[in-house]
């Protein structure tokens, strides 16, 4: 397999002696226990939960209690109620996904959406720059984050400027004191590349800019350390690392210093200080809670919690070590047994520069995609030739990873 620099000139391994290393690597995982978190289907190799993560083994027991006990028994009453204490689940939920961030508590809430939260924070983040006239944010990003960043710089009339993550570092010296928000995805959700957020934090806090993080790829797929780092915004999705399931709600972490001045423009009830005093106008409530925007949406709020539990002792630096392991395999196995098939790889070599995922090129992506699901390897592709393949160190394993490479290749003879 090549990359755009270099050809891969790996040698023909025979074939048992890869399906051995995998089973060596798996049988050392000291993650192997956590797989049985989880409840996958007999047969699939899922290697989509950079998309979507897999069912965690708790979820289906928590949702049924919050349906049955917690609302049909508990009704109003779960809101403040021991049984439930549905108010507080933002919160709650947000000092565990913050753990799993390097925040100390109190500064990640849950819920809306992500890009609800994209929105909120991006226009919160200016309002701390007013007189500055420059959002810089990735000509790559996300759809959703694209769109939100120009219609923020539309309402606050702000110039939207999209580089290449490799060129922000010049451009945020090029804006210098203009730049007002950086915001930048931790991983590329497309390549799988992943980008240094404690230097690009830095050089947006040398020009005074607000760095805003986009931690949909990154969260629960690699440690991060934002209180460290010195991020002030970041926000994320957590039904893809995290398998918090379809929909589940977002994240939001502000950085401590910035809880007082924090003015978000979807200023809605929950966020108040004294939401139940049902005041005519908003005052935000002191910290975190003034990232609240609607009412919560409990039963996802619910399998969320479940769902994080599946990290319960898990130490996200050997979870690291593992997804390398994985995704590392995984380009080794493609290198050899999808070499001279019209494949590339998208993804770094480096590991330092990967998150969890690992990304080919293919001219027929669009058909051999399906095709290996339809053969139970379950990836994604993107245009427009992009096959993509997330492993979760969590539930995957090295014979996940030998088997879609194989996969691939049987496909490719037909
Ligand atoms: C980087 C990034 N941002 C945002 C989103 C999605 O936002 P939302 O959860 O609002 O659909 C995704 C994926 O869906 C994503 O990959
Ligand atoms: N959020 C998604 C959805 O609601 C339906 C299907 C896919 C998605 C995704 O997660 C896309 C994803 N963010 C990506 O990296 O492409």
């Amino acid at each position: 397999m090549t990359t755009t620099t270099e050809t891969n000139a790996a040698g023909a391994t025979p074939d048992a002696s890869w399906a051995e290393r995998a089973a060596a690597l798996d049988a050392a995982n000291p993650l192997a226990p956590c797989r049985e978190r989880f409840l996958l289907p007999e047969g699939v190799t899922y290697l989509d939960g950079n998309s979507l993560g897999a069912l965690p083994a708790a979820v289906p027991e928590a949702v049924r209690d919050g349906v049955a006990r917690q609302w049909g028994e508990g009704l109003i009453g779960s809101w403040f109620g021991e049984q439930a204490r549905w108010w507080e689940l933002p919160h709650r939920l947000g000092d565990r996904v913050g753990a799993l961030l390097g925040a100390a508590p109190e500064q990640t809430v849950v819920g809306d959406s992500t890009s609800v939260q994209i929105f909120n924070t991006l226009v919160a983040a200016a309002r701390l720059r007013p007189g500055r006239g420059v959002l810089l944010t990735d000509a790559g990003h996300f759809p959703t984050d694209a769109y939100l960043a120009d219609s923020v710089g539309e309402l606050l009339g702000l110039r939207v400027e999209r580089v290449r993550p490799q060129e922000f570092a010049d451009a945020i010296a090029r804006h210098g004191e203009d730049l007002a928000v950086a915001a930048f995805p931790a991983v590329d959700f497309a390549t799988g590349e992943r980008w240094d957020i404690p230097a690009l934090t830095r050089a947006a806090h040398e020009v005074g800019a607000v760095a805003v993080w986009d931690l949909c790829h990154a969260a629960g797929a690699f440690p991060l350390e934002l209180d460290a780092w010195d991020v002030d915004f970041a926000v994320g999705c957590t039904y893809k690392y995290l398998s918090g399931g379809p929909g589940a709600p977002a994240f939001v972490y502000a950085n401590r210093r910035h809880h007082m001045q924090m003015h978000q423009p979807l200023t809605g009830w929950t966020g108040h200080a004294e939401p139940f005093a049902m005041h005519g106008t908003y005052t935000p409530a002191e910290g975190v809670g003034r990232a609240r925007i609607g009412t919560p949406t409990i039963l996802s709020m619910l399998a969320l919690e479940a769902a994080i539990g599946a990290f319960d002792g898990v130490d996200l630096e050997v979870l690291r070590a593992q997804s390398l392991s994985l995704t590392g395999f995984f380009i080794e196995c493609c290198d050899a047994l999808l070499a001279g098939r019209g494949f590339a790889l998208v993804t770094p070599r480096e590991p330092e520069r990967r998150g969890g995922q690992v990304t080919l090129r293919h001219p027929d992506a669009a058909t051999l995609v399906p095709a290996a699901a339809a053969r139970g390897v379950v990836g994604d592709k993107r245009e427009p030739d992009l096959l993509r393949y997330g492993f979760n160190a969590l539930y995957n394993t090295h014979a996940d990873a030998l088997r879609a490479a194989r996969t691939l290749a049987e496909l490719c003879e037909g």
